[in-house]
């Protein structure tokens, strides 16, 4: 079928209205920006204060930049809406292309088995011809309990499918299903029956994992346990890949109605110490070249293991871009956001990533296409694999209907068992491209993100797609250290690649917009905000002792391009959170992470990329926590109540750099109210020269509240950890006493 006169398109892309009124704010803000500018260059005090004004300049003048850069992500905005009745018209079900879903997890106990097979059987019930499926679950922990866990699931889902099929399931985690409140079917049998199987079921993995070892009878279903026979460490073993549900053996592999099963694959690549395994990417790429052996769909889906779909239309949603006829063309992935199911109401720690959902993405993709940001990503299999775009290319050609993936193997799945353990072997990259032009790059803490790029730098475009029932939903960081370590990581990844031969100004140069250029750079320059921002929380405050004023007097004219950016831009924040369906308490909340990230994460980030620039340390990946399994930290996290405590020590620098911090800006605000409050004459001076600095000052102290509280107040396990909180008392006093005297 060529082009014809009847075409309908598969989806839509609207713009963003009401983007006036954002533009009368910007270029107000902008002028206020422009006052300040002048205002400072040319009121520079010439002794006392002189160097505390110069940094601030240089502080502002940062924030201004980066201010404008964060700018090309507002300026506009695209929504994309799919018509999936008209791909189902289209398309017969014979004629849809397969898909590879791949979904990675690398330690069973911060990723607990019960949770991955949830997503892996939420993937498994798409609704999606399930021929056309391929599920591959990456364990680079090499864990015989995600393995047993798989296999028990594999079990499940001959009788979990067939239910949401036919109850039109709309949640197809069975543990997110069966947590549901109001079930109209809660009182069949058919659900109490299905709900008993499940509780075994996760009964039986939980015991295992928590008894150290699977059991010889439960050994003896599956041969793959033998595999574990030979393997001493996780770092050091040979590829384990079991094919658990092989649907070409379509007499075995069937549900009880006699449906066929979508593919199901366990795979543990090689490890050995003299080799890095390059985390994700690592095991994303020998994911591709494994899959390209067994299924080799053209379309691959990638979730990490705590996303479980939410949506069962999503597969079909995806093809919607990548199978119009018209517009199809060049769209290489179609990304959607990053959605989690455990935020709290206020969303404590900021992990909503609200923002980055409604409004930053939305904007990126009217810029030239989202990032890829790692899951719940649909990518075309060969430009993951380094493919350039030439006019006209598509990830799946319209015209050839139903001929891709017709690779069938007639080897027995034993057989094509032991092909892939090469394909998944360490020395297998050797010499070659791979981590290169190849599948993901490797050397970057944010492997999504420079892989993205260099996507979009061979000429393909990408797609932003936000559906109202969300696609797939996953677990936040519970914990104030968790958030911040996670957060370290995405700054280093990302300023990392801002200095490296990516950096989209010179890799992009031509290649992509510049303004795709320079909304890139938002993200990729947020590692260097810690500079300003420790300096801003530092200096006015301890200049506060001496009386010496870093503003203008707040009878001063010069008071009012200060006054309005301040106001703006805060009201700005505020209504763009509200508008993205946060609280009140929540953007309070996400002030206060706003600046605990800069303070640590970024700064941490900062010096860590720096010196893995020059060769003294390596970049790693530490994989976050997926939720808690001490109740009372799930449960302070439920009520709200900031988690102070570690359990590793090598993360409390974090923790001392914020109370310290946050104490001394307590003392120097106490020391000048004492001031006020004592001496009546001087208090009206004071205020007059001083008043920006004492509202900065009081602010910090107000946004600091609760970690006063977990400093000195509370008693609960959640608290600050006691040697902290001394040794931050000292220094900050020592500090206190070196600034005033
Ligand atoms: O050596 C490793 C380390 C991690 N992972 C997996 O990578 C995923 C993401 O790890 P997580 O600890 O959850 O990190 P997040 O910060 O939540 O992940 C985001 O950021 C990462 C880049 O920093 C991307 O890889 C992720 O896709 C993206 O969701 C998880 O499924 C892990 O199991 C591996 O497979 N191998
Ligand atoms: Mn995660």
């Amino acid at each position: 079928m060529g082009k014809d006169s009847n075409y309908v398109p598969l989806f839509e892309t609207k713009g963003a209205k009401g983007r006036k009124l954002y533009w009368v704010y910007a270029i107000s803000v902008l002028i206020g920006i422009l006052f300040i500018c002048f205002h400072r260059v040319n009121n520079v005090p010439t002794i006392k204060g002189r160097w505390g004004w110069i940094g601030l300049l240089m502080a502002e003048v940062w924030y201004i930049c980066y201010w404008i850069i964060t700018q090309s992500l507002r300026c506009n905005a695209v929504y994309r809406h799919t018509f999936k009745d008209r791909l189902s018209h289209r398309f017969r079900d014979e004629e849809l292309p397969s898909i590879d879903i791949f979904v990675c997890t690398a330690n069973h106990v911060k990723e607990p088995p019960s949770m991955v097979i949830n997503t892996v059987l939420s993937l498994m019930a798409y609704n999606y011809p399930p021929q056309k499926m391929n599920v591959y679950l990456s364990d680079d922990g090499c864990s015989e309990f995600m393995f047993f866990a798989l296999f028990e699931a594999s079990e499940f889902s001959k009788k979990w499918l067939p239910f949401c099929k036919k109850f039109k399931v709309q949640t197809p985690s069975p543990a997110a299903y069966f947590s549901m409140n109001n079930h109209e079917l809660s009182s069949t049998d058919e659900f109490i029956s299905i709900k008993k199987l499940y509780e075994a079921m996760i009964k039986r993995i939980d015991e295992t994992t928590r008894q150290g070892h699977v059991p010889e009878m439960l050994r003896k279903q599956h041969k793959g346990f033998r595999e574990w026979n030979f393997i001493s460490s996780k770092q050091d073993h040979h590829t384990i890949i079991q094919i658990l549900i092989d649907k070409r053996d379509s007499s075995e592999n069937v549900d009880v109605v006699g449906q066929i099963l979508p593919t199901l694959v366990y795979l543990a690549r090689e490890k050995r110490p003299q080799h890095h395994h390059h985390f994700k990417a690592g095991a994303m790429n020998a994911l591709i070249r494994v899959s390209a052996r067994i299924s080799n769909s053209p379309i691959i889906l990638n979730v990490d293991c705590d996303m479980y779909s939410n949506n069962s239309e999503s597969v079909r949603d995806a093809l919607c871009f990548f199978l119009d006829e018209e517009q199809s063309d060049g769209i290489a992935f179609v990304q959607y956001p990053q959605q989690f199911s455990n935020i709290t109401k206020n969303d404590l720690y900021s992990n909503s990533l609200r923002l980055i959902t409604e409004v930053e993405l939305p904007g990126l993709d009217a810029s030239g296409g989202p990032l890829y940001i790692g899951t719940g990503c649909f990518h075309g299999r060969e430009v993951l694999s380094g493919k350039k775009y030439s006019k006209g290319s598509k990830i799946i050609n319209y015209n050839k209907k139903g001929v891709y993936n017709k690779r069938e193997y007639r080897e027995t799945s034993d057989m094509l068992e032991e092909t892939c353990k090469i394909l998944a072997s360490c020395s297998y990259e050797e010499d070659t491209q791979w981590g290169k032009e190849v599948g993901l790059k490797y050397g970057c803490a944010v492997e999504d993100v420079i892989t993205g790029l260099a996507i979009q730098c061979r000429g393909w475009k990408s797609v932003y797609f936000n559906p109202e029932r969300k696609g797939f939903l996953g677990l936040a960081p519970t914990t104030l250290l968790e958030t911040l370590v996670q957060h370290k990581r995405w700054a280093e990844g990302n300023f990392q690649i801002f200095l490296s031969k990516y950096c989209p100004f010179i890799y992009g140069k031509g290649k992509i917009p510049l303004k795709l250029q320079i909304s890139y750079c938002s993200f990729l320059l947020c590692a260097p905000n810690w500079m300003p921002t420790l300096y801003y929380t530092i200096v006015p405050s301890s200049c506060l002792l001496h009386g010496i004023s870093l503003f203008p007097k707040l009878s001063s004219l010069w008071m009012l391009p200060y006054a309005h950016v301040a106001i703006a831009t805060t009201t700005n924040s505020l209504v763009e959170h509200l508008w993205c369906g946060g609280t009140l308490k929540g953007w309070w909340n996400d002030q206060r992470l706003w600046l605990y990230k800069r303070l640590t994460s970024y700064l941490f980030a900062f010096f860590q990329t720096i010196f893995t620039l020059v060769g003294f340390t390596k970049s790693g990946f530490v994989v976050t926590a997926k939720g808690s399994d001490n109740k009372n930290v799930t449960q302070r996290y439920e009520q709200e109540i900031i988690e102070f405590a570690t359990t590793s020590s090598s993360s409390t620098p974090m923790f001392y750099v914020l109370a310290t911090i946050a104490l001394s800006n307590l003392f120097c605000f106490g020391d000048v109210m004492l001031r006020v409050i004592m001496d009546r004459h001087e208090a009206a001076v004071i205020v007059e020269s001083l008043g920006i600095q004492i509202l900065l000052t009081g602010l910090i102290v107000v946004v600091n509240l609760p970690l006063y509280e977990g400093l000195f107040l509370r008693n609960d396990r959640g608290c600050m950890p006691f040697a902290v909180t001394c040794s931050c008392l000292v220094l900050a006093t020592f500090l206190y006493l070196l600034a005033k005297y």
